[in-house]
């Protein structure tokens, strides 16, 4: 299974074209709309969430509630659009450069420059349409489909904020504890201690005030992965490094942990490893999970927790120095919206990317045209290592 994604963030519409899912599969629009509502939610997104309702249309490979084993193609309109009409027309438009606001300036930390050097884009327009977070929405609609898949397959996967600004959220949630918590719409930073939900969104209120941005750390918990998922047989089948490419490839994402992380360098291997128990009901499972669910690139069946690192947001209202590749002259671009932290946001972007990566190493693991044969063969699996 794959997906491929296309559209410009003030363009008409982002596109998901998904290609290899199983025939007979439950899928509904509203398991689609309620992970892209979920990822417009969260404290600190600025004006441009207030404009965008995230709506999927399903334009192929489903009839009447199920998938037909044909591509799945999503359809999320920008209502911004409306605005950028003569801007982002396919059309040709005058050459009046204040018109077609060209952008000559660009900002550090965006894909801006780079992306101008390697294209030869003069209009960096060109370059930040695409490179805007805005595509999350896009990539979020396949995962929310990957996790559909995965939730007919009793695996639960839920994304929620572990840190902002050096803030840390004191528990370590269980599946349970999410289901009963969710994320709220007035706060959606995720943590069962409101104080510390507070103050992270008092944290958010002071660099939005500073003129500047925050970043912090995003977490997702995997339950009912069985064991044996993934390879070690070669460096692209590994699953823990799939995921690690897949979460780094989010906007802003710079870093990724597993369980507890970058603690391992410092403790000693008897604190680290998970040391292996077999009993009849559960078959074999781990007196710990410091490893997050990962030995050797497959799933050891225990629950999977991957830490993402999001750096602050680039786009700052105290902004940065830049040179404009016109004049190179020196400038200190003023910015007419951005958000001051995204990262309640990012953790459901998070969040869906893995579920992508985990159903589809499971359709690699376990090939199946039909969704129905495909649940049954990982419940004999599931029986199988259970016995083994
Ligand atoms: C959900 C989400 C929203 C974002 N919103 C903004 C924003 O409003 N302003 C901004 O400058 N960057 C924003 N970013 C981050 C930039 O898109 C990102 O830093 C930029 O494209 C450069 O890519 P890189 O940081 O991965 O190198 C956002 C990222 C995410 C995941
Ligand atoms: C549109 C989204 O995020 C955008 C990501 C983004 C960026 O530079 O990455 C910049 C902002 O967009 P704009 O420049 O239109 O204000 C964010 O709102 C979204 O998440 O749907």
């Amino acid at each position: 299974m794959r997906y491929l994604t296309a559209g410009e963030s003030h363009g008409k519409q982002l596109t998901t074209i998904i290609e290899g899912l199983p025939a007979q599969m439950p899928l509904l629009r509203e398991d689609i709309n309620e992970s892209l509502l979920r990822r417009q939610k969260g404290y600190g997104r600025g004006k441009r969430m207030q404009i965008e309702k995230d709506l999927v249309e399903i334009m192929s490979g489903v009839r009447h509630g199920y998938t037909l084993g044909s591509p799945v193609s999503l359809v999320i309109h920008n209502d911004d659009f409306k605005h950028w009409t003569d801007i982002m027309g396919e059309d040709p438009i005058s050459d009046d450069t204040k018109l077609r606001r060209i952008v000559t300036k660009p900002r550090p930390g965006h894909a801006d420059l780079n992306g101008a050097l390697k294209y030869g884009h003069r209009d960096m327009r060109n370059v930040l349409e695409r490179s805007s977070a805005r595509e999350t929405a896009a990539r979020v609609a396949a995962g929310a489909v990957a996790k559909t898949l995965l939730r007919h397959l009793d695996i639960e996967i839920c994304g929620y904020v572990k840190e902002i600004a050096g803030i840390k959220a004191t528990d370590q949630p269980t599946m349970t504890m999410i289901e009963k918590v969710g994320v709220s719409e007035a706060s959606p930073v995720r943590t069962l201690d409101k104080n510390v939900e507070q103050q992270m969104m008092d944290a958010i209120d002071q660099a939005k005030k500073d003129g500047d941005s925050i970043g912090g750390v995003t977490e997702v918990c995997v339950e009912g992965m069985p064991a044996g998922i993934g390879s070690y047989v070669h460096y692209d089948r590994k699953l823990d490094s799939r995921i690690a490419g897949s979460v780094v490839s989010i906007n802003a994402f710079k870093g990724v942990e597993f369980g507890i992380g970058f603690e391992a360098a410092r403790k000693n291997g008897s604190e680290v490893h998970d040391e292996i128990l077999w009993d009849k009901d559960h078959g074999y499972y781990r007196k710990t999970n410091r490893l997050g669910g990962f030995e050797g690139g497959m799933t050891t069946g225990m629950p999977l927790i991957i830490k993402g690192i999001m750096k602050p947001i680039p786009t700052l209202y105290k902004p940065l120095q830049s040179v404009d590749i016109e004049t190179k002259e020196p400038f200190h671009a003023s910015i007419e919206r951005s958000d001051s932290c995204a990262v309640p946001a990012a953790a459901v972007v998070m969040e869906h990317v893995v579920a992508f990566e985990l159903a589809k190493a499971i359709l690699e693991q376990f090939p199946h045209d039909q969704f129905p044969k495909l649940k049954q063969a990982l419940e004999s699996y599931r029986n199988e290592i259970r016995c083994f």
